[in-house]
């Protein structure tokens, strides 16, 4: 079966099938710790995301705001390893094999297991598709080779900054999906999407019909509504992590909030 579509692809064709745009979640894998992480992730499942985006915890994270830092820290203070995040993985596909799983990871942690060992461990594990967050794609050639060597998905990330001749470069070699974060600065829930966002989706549809994502900064259910209108998917991370935040130690109290916010704002990702 070759040519069967990939997870990722299937998501993104099902959700349009039923004339939405896809949901992708963030949070932080292990947060607060990996068996509340599992409750966690079958949450989101349940409540409808199309697309789940787990962040593998690491000491120096990149471009999170305050809400991300402290779940990656809670993940680390738990003991959250590595293997912790792939037998997670494993733990999920146990029940879901449909929903696509993409990494937030770091260069680091993946070069020192050997890069390619990396990606095999996580294609076997079931992950869909890799986000990078330390590696520009101009220098990711080995990234990208071991990623096709074994079927996983590149998803790279694009800025209100980004030059429009580079637009075009990391578009090209995208092979998940495109993720527009369209604010400058670092994530967190904010009360406005951004003056420039239709320009800017304009300029990336332009340049590529790839599955492309919008997300930073939100919280609800209009702001999804407004981004689904212009993108084929919105990602939300902060305002589902906050729920976490707000409930620590009452893990039946963090799966419901979640439930509620999740299904919500699910419910704005219909366009048609
Ligand atoms: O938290 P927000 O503002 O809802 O944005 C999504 C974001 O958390 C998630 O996609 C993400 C987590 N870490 C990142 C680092 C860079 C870009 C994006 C991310």
């Amino acid at each position: 079966m070759a040519w069967a579509m990939n997870r990722i692809e299937s998501a993104f064709s099902k959700a349009k099938s039923e004339g939405r745009s896809a949901f992708v979640s963030y949070v932080c894998a292990g947060d607060p710790d990996i068996d509340t992480s599992l409750e966690v992730c079958r949450t989101l499942i349940k409540s409808g995301v199309d697309v789940m985006e787990l962040g593998v915890p690491f000491s120096d994270p990149l471009a999170d705001g305050l809400t991300n830092q402290l779940a990656a820290q809670r993940a680390l203070e738990a003991g959250t390893t590595q293997a912790d995040v792939f037998q997670l993985v494993r733990n999920i596909r146990k029940e879901n094999d449909e929903v696509p799983i993409v990494f937030y990871t770091y260069y680091n942690l993946m070069f020192s297991n050997g890069l390619d060992q990396y990606i095999a461990d996580a294609k076997a594990a079931g992950v869909d598709g890799l986000l990078v967050l330390d590696l520009p794609p101009e220098e990711a050639e080995d990234h990208m080779a071991s990623c096709e060597k074994h079927g996983m998905k590149t998803v790279f990330l694009i800025a209100p900054t980004t030059p429009a001749a580079r637009v075009g470069f990391i578009a090209k070699h995208a092979t998940g999906f495109i993720y527009y974060v369209s604010r400058t600065g670092v994530t967190g829930v904010r009360e406005d999407l951004a003056d420039d966002l239709n320009e800017m989706v304009g300029m990336i549809r332009e340049a590529t019909d790839k599955p492309l994502v919008v997300g930073f900064g939100v919280s609800k259910r209009e702001q999804v509504k407004t981004i689904c209108e212009l993108a084929d998917g919105v990602v939300v991370g902060s305002a589902i992590v906050n729920t976490i935040k707000d409930n620590l130690g009452d893990t039946a109290a963090i799966t419901s909030r979640m439930g509620e916010l999740v299904s919500d704002l699910v419910a704005g990702t219909k366009v048609r």
